[in-house]
Order: structure tokens, then C-alpha cells, then sequence
């Protein structure tokens, strides 16, 4: 190849690669030219249409073949339906599409799964809801999300991992007081309601209110996020829902979290069986009757649907939904729990029950096991499965060593929820409380590297009930009975620190039934007595794991480190444990080993790490007062149809 050296910029010499042509001119580009001849043009060749995966006609009867445009606009109608004003004829003109992507180009846009014709939308701002077109962004996938909350909400950036950072507004965390469920005939006499229930009631008409006022909020918007998305691994159980919401991080957050449908389930979605309305930045209106702040979620069993109101917490929608499912599961037998699970090599499925920040999420994100979820599953005749499709990890003072894989898992796709960052690297520091203590990441489940997809799993074989007792009183691991395990299952106890304020050391108990008052229905021991059947019915063992602190209380003595807990639990999964020489306690009558692999000793008493004995003694028979005062509540209750259980729980409680 002949170098022609000629005058290229700056005067400098232009290396020629190429050959000049017999008609004098230089070709200065080796590739081959573009295929456009416009700007436009090309920029509509950079985006290739997502065609239906299967060809619907050709595998269908003649019969049955639905049309893509019908489909299509069976779709639309169905989402209209859900935006529609009650108390107007028809629902919003709707119509798929970024409105600022429909105004800059004059060639079809493709967002989410479907083509569809582009409607001429208004260019002037016209807010009357009649006469305006609501744009939907339909399942769109992370990469368009992150477009979406990048260019239109504040706080949205990409953190050096690739992870979406977030931030929630004003609530940092859910707002259980301002939870609000209807009580009509058929709730009326199915639900938990009063004293220590979680359901504080509301009547239609207030939901309706509400319900207006979300769905007007929404069709004010120039557009709105649609999310169908299914619920539970089991596939005759599966719950289809549909969460309408206002911000891409809501969206990309229930995209993680729900189980995602594969295009084709997509296409034949049909109806959702639930409805969420989370218009979380607009408040709801204090003077509608049972409303007591400017925040409420609110669920409609009836109805099936949920509106948020005046909270941006994606929580809320995530926990909202595990509601629904304690309603619908019990009605099928089946069990919903508030708990971890995974899996052995072997099979054998562990539980893991505890209230928030006691370890569910940490301690069933095993890198030696397989994850089959970190916060809600369903017991049913078959095993287990996840309601959800993805985890939501804490990430407070989250380490690479200690939580590898939820630390790997932080990474595009991923929602990161008011952490702070270094704003040029935007390197996350983990350890930074600015925004709140309770930062939090979102990602699919199939972002933890032994994921179990499905999932599904067998009966368990261990039922581990993890409370972090900050009195520093209870064993790190004690062996329970079947009474026992119902005991503290119905007590659902854990103790965190009263606040982050310097100053206050004093421990907060708090007891909440099935370990997830929150989130239960029906009464508690509606719950405890289809666990007792379960583990009675599959031989499952239960356990008491303390992951709070060892050594005195909060303040004198520490939290049991991961490592040892880590020791504890492997030693649950793999047997050894089960023939363990034990100890009983005095008031509480737990069972202790007195040895654990890899675990100190003297650690496995508490009674040996005070160094004040006075200070212990007071300290257990203070907390087991707690508990027997909490378990008042419950001593009028039966449990199942054994009476003989019922009086055996009753006995399983501290005795002093
Ligand atoms: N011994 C321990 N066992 C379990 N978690 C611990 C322990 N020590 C500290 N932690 C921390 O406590 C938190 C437990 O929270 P998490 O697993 O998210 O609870 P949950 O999922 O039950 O709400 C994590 O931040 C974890 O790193
Ligand atoms: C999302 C929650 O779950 P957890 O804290 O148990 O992880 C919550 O309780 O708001
Ligand atoms: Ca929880
Ligand atoms: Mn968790």
C-alpha cells in the first residue's frame, strides 16, 4: 500500500492509507459509508423494533388468532380501564410512548414491548385530563428506566458500579400508621381488626376519595409508568399485578422486585388480579375522613387495589402486596411467611423468620447455598416459593468481605435507595447515614450468583427465628420444641436500639405476632396454627438464632459478629447441631449447645459473657416480663384443633 504524505490540519503531514483514486480525489474513509442519508434517518436505524418473540398467527387455531393490533389495543383499553375515573364515563385516552421522544421526532417511537401508531399529542400544555392523552410507559426495561429517571427526577444517578441511586423524598422508610384497610361485610368478619392488628379501618367511600384523587393526580401527569408483573413462583398460585405509578424508580424498583414476565406472558397478561395506585408525591387530603397525616396507603380487598398517597418509600408497594398475599394464601391453605429461605446442595430448605434487620435478607444470601428469596415465601402442600422476583438489601455499613455477593449484586439495574456517593467518582460510602440509616438496594434475584430459578424448593427442614435482642440475654442459637417454636413465633420479638441519637442506650422491645404484624390479615394464630400442622406434618426442626449483642446490652456489651452466626447456621443446615449436647436454660428453658464448630464457647451462654451477673439476672428476668406480658394478648386464643398445643405454647414461655 502506497503512503501519500499530504498537508493535513495544523499543517502537520496526513498519513495516507489509501490509494489515490484515477479521478483525483482522496478517500479519506476506509470503512463503509453509512446506510442513511439523513440524520434522522440514521438515527432511526440505531433502534431495532422488539418484534413478538412468537409468531402468534402461525401457532394458533384460525380461530383463536388475535391480531397484533388487537392485542395491542385490547392492552391499551385494559390500562385505560385502570386509569378511569370512576365518576366520569370513560377512562383516559391513552396512548404508549415517551411524550418528549413523540414531540422531537417525527418517526414512530418503539417504548416497552409493542409497537404502536403514534398519536399527534398537543404541543401547547393542556391540563384539562378530558382532553389530553395519557402516555404510558409500559414495562419498560432498566436501560430505558434509567433514561427516564436520569433526564426527569431529581437525585437520579448512576453510582461508579453502574447501580441506580435514588432518593425517596421525604420518607425514608414505610409509614405502618398510616396504613388503611376497608372494612366491608366480607372484611368485616375475615380480618384481624383491633387491639395489636395492623388493619386500622377505613370505609368505602374514604378509599374512593383517595382513589380519585391518585388517579386524577396520575392523568394529570404528561405521562405514567404501567408495570404487569406477576407474584409467586408457584405457578398455580401466580398473582398477576399491575402497579401504576408516577417515577421511573418506582417502576425499576417493582421491575426488580416482582417476578418479570417473559414477553409472550406479556402478551397474553390479560386483567390484572390486583391493582397498586402509587401516587406517592402527592399527598392525600387530611380533611377526608380517617385520614390523620398527609400520607395513606390504602388497600381495597374488594376492590383488589391499593392506592398510595403522600409516600415516594418504594417499600410501601413491595410490603403492600405481601399483604394482599396473607389475605389470598390462607384462603388456598397455603402459608404466607414473613422469612428468608434457601437451599442445600442436598436440598434440605431453611426459613429464616425475623423482623426488619434481624438477618433475613444477610443470612439466606449464603454463597455455600441456594437463594430461593430474602423476605416473603409461600408453605403450601408443594414446599416453598418466593412471592418475589428480586431482594431488597440493607446497605448500611455493607462490606465487600463480609456480604460479597449483595455487594457484587449492586450493579446496573440495580436501585440503590438514598445512599450517599463521592459526587465525581460516585463511588458509594456505605457507611454514610446522612440521608437515613435505612438505605437500601433493589435487584432481581438472579443477580446473587447461586440464585435458585425457580423459586421453588421442598419442605423446609429448619425453621430458624432470628431476633436481635439487644438486652444481650438470649443465647446466640438455642434448639427449640415444636411449643416452643410456636411460642416465639406467635411473640415475634426483637429489640433494637430506641434511636441513633448520642445518649440513648436503653434497648426497645418490640413484639410483632408472626414476625410481621405489619403485613398480617387475620389473626396471628390463624398463621401460627397452619406453621404448627406444617412443621409438625414434615418433621422441620426450629431454632432461635440471636444475631443481636453478647457480652451485656446495648451500650456494654456487642453485636455477635456474622462470622459466628454464618458458623451457627451452617452447623443448623448440615445436621451437626441437631445431635448436639445441650443445656437448658432457667427462665426461658431454651435448649444451648454446649459446643459449635468454629464458634467460642463461652460465647454460647450468655449467663459467661457478662462481667456484671446482678446486671444479667436482672436484665433476663426484665425481658421475659416483656414476654409474658406481650403474650397476654394471645392467652384466650386456640391454636388449630389441638388444645393440647394451645396449652403446651402457653407452657413454652418464660417461667420466673
Ligand atoms: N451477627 C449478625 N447476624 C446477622 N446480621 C448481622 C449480624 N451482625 C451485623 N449484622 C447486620 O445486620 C443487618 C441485618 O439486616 P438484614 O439482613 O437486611 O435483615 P432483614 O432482612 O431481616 O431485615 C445487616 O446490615 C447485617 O450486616
Ligand atoms: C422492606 C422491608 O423489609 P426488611 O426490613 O425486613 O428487609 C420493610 O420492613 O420495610
Ligand atoms: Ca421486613
Ligand atoms: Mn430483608
Amino acid at each position: 500500500m502506497a503512503a501519500n504524505v499530504a498537508s493535513g490540519r495544523n499543517g502537520l503531514p496526513e498519513i495516507q492509507t489509501q490509494e489515490k483514486k484515477a479521478d483525483g480525489i482522496f478517500h479519506h474513509d476506509i470503512t463503509a459509508p453509512v446506510n442513511a442519508q439523513t440524520i434522522d434517518e440514521l438515527h432511526s436505524l440505531q433502534k431495532k423494533k422488539s418484534a413478538p418473540t412468537t409468531p402468534l398467527d402461525g401457532i394458533r387455531g384460525p380461530f383463536t388468532a388475535v391480531s397484533d393490533d388487537a392485542r395491542s389495543k385490547q392492552q391499551l383499553q385494559s390500562i385505560s380501564a385502570s386509569l378511569a375515573s370512576l365518576t366520569r364515563e370513560t377512562g383516559p385516552k391513552v396512548v404508549k410512548g415517551d411524550p418528549a421522544a413523540a414531540r422531537q421526532s417525527e418517526t414512530p417511537r418503539v417504548v416497552g414491548h409493542h409497537h404502536h401508531q403514534r398519536h399527534v399529542s398537543p404541543t401547547i400544555n393542556v391540563t384539562d385530563s378530558s382532553l389530553k392523552f395519557t402516555h404510558i410507559l409500559y414495562n419498560l426495561s432498566p436501560a430505558e428506566l434509567y433514561e427516564q429517571a436520569i433526564k426527569y427526577e431529581k437525585g437520579s444517578f448512576i453510582t461508579s458500579s453502574g447501580a441506580l441511586a435514588t432518593l425517596s423524598g421525604a420518607k425514608t422508610g414505610r409509614s405502618p400508621k398510616d396504613k388503611r384497610v376497608v372494612r366491608d361485610e366480607s372484611t368485616e368478619h375475615d380480618l384481624w381488626w383491633g387491639k395489636g392488628s395492623p388493619n386500622i379501618e377505613m370505609d368505602e367511600h374514604a378509599f374512593m376519595v383517595n382513589r380519585e384523587r391518585a388517579v386524577d393526580y396520575l392523568n394529570s401527569l404528561d405521562k405514567v409508568f404501567v408495570n404487569d408483573q406477576f407474584l409467586n413462583w408457584d405457578p398455580e398460585n401466580r398473582i398477576k399485578v399491575r402497579i401504576v405509578s408516577a417515577r421511573a424508580y418506582h417502576s425499576l424498583f417493582m421491575h426488580n422486585m416482582c417476578i418479570r414476565p417473559t414477553p409472550e406472558e406479556l402478551e397474553n397478561f390479560g386483567t390484572p388480579d390486583f391493582t397498586i395506585y402509587n401516587a406517592g408525591q402527592f399527598p392525600c387530603n387530611r380533611y377526608t375522613h380517617y385520614m390523620t397525616s398527609s400520607t395513606s396507603v390504602d388497600l381495597n380487598l374488594s376492590r383488589r387495589e391499593m392506592v398510595i398517597l403522600g409516600t415516594q418509600y418504594a417499600g410501601e408497594m413491595k410490603k403492600g402486596l405481601f399483604g394482599v398475599m396473607h389475605y389470598l394464601m390462607p384462603k388456598r391453605q397455603i402459608l404466607s411467611l414473613h422469612s428468608g429461605s434457601n437451599m442445600g446442595k442436598d436440598g434440605d430448605v431453611a426459613l429464616f423468620f425475623g423482623l426488619s434487620g434481624t438477618g433475613k435478607t444477610t443470612l439466606s444470601t449464603d454463597h455455600n447455598r441456594y437463594l430461593i428469596g430474602d423476605d416473603e415465601h409461600c408453605w403450601s402442600d408443594k414446599g416453598v416459593s418466593n412471592i418475589e422476583g428480586g431482594c431488597y438489601a440493607k446497605c448500611i455499613d455493607l462490606s465487600r468481605d463480609k456480604e460479597p455477593d449483595i455487594w457484587n449484586a449492586i450493579k446496573f439495574g440495580t436501585v440503590l435507595e438514598n445512599v450517599v456517593f463521592e459526587e465525581h467518582t460516585r463511588e458509594v460510602d456505605y457507611s454514610d447515614k446522612s440521608v437515613t440509616e435505612n438505605t437500601r438496594a433493589a435487584y432481581p434475584i438472579e443477580y446473587i450468583p447461586n440464585a435458585k430459578i425457580p423459586c421453588v424448593g421442598p419442605h423446609p427442614k429448619n425453621v430458624i427465628l432470628l431476633a436481635c435482642d439487644a438486652f444481650g440475654v438470649l443465647p446466640p442459637v438455642s434448639k427449640l420444641n415444636l411449643a416452643q417454636t410456636m411460642y416465639h413465633f406467635i411473640s415475634g420479638y426483637t429489640a433494637l436500639v430506641a434511636g441513633t441519637e448520642e445518649g440513648i442506650k436503653e434497648p426497645q422491645a418490640t413484639f410483632s405476632a408472626c414476625f410481621g404484624a405489619a403485613f398480617i390479615m387475620l389473626h396471628p394464630t390463624k398463621y401460627a396454627a397452619m406453621l404448627a400442622e406444617k412443621m409438625q406434618k414434615h418433621g422441620a426442626t426450629g431454632w432461635l438464632v440471636n444475631t443481636g449483642w453478647s457480652g451485656g446490652r446495648y451500650g456494654s456489651g456487642s453485636r455477635i459478629k456474622l462470622a459466628y452466626t454464618r458458623k451457627i447456621i451452617d452447623a443448623i443446615h448440615s445436621g451437626s447441631l441437631l445431635n448436639a449436647d445441650y443445656k437448658k436454660t432457667e427462665v426461658f428453658g431454651l435448649e444451648i449447645p454446649t459446643e459449635v464448630e468454629g464458634v467460642p464457647s463461652e460465647i454460647l451462654q450468655p449467663a459467661n459473657t457478662w462481667p456484671d451477673k446482678k446486671a444479667y439476672n436482672e436484665t433476663l428476668v426484665k425481658l421475659a416480663g416483656l414476654f409474658k406480658n406481650n403474650f397476654q394478648g394471645f392467652v384466650s386464643h386456640k391454636i388449630g384443633m389441638d388444645d393440647k398445643l394451645t396449652d403446651e405454647i402457653l407452657a413454652a414461655g418464660p417461667i420466673f
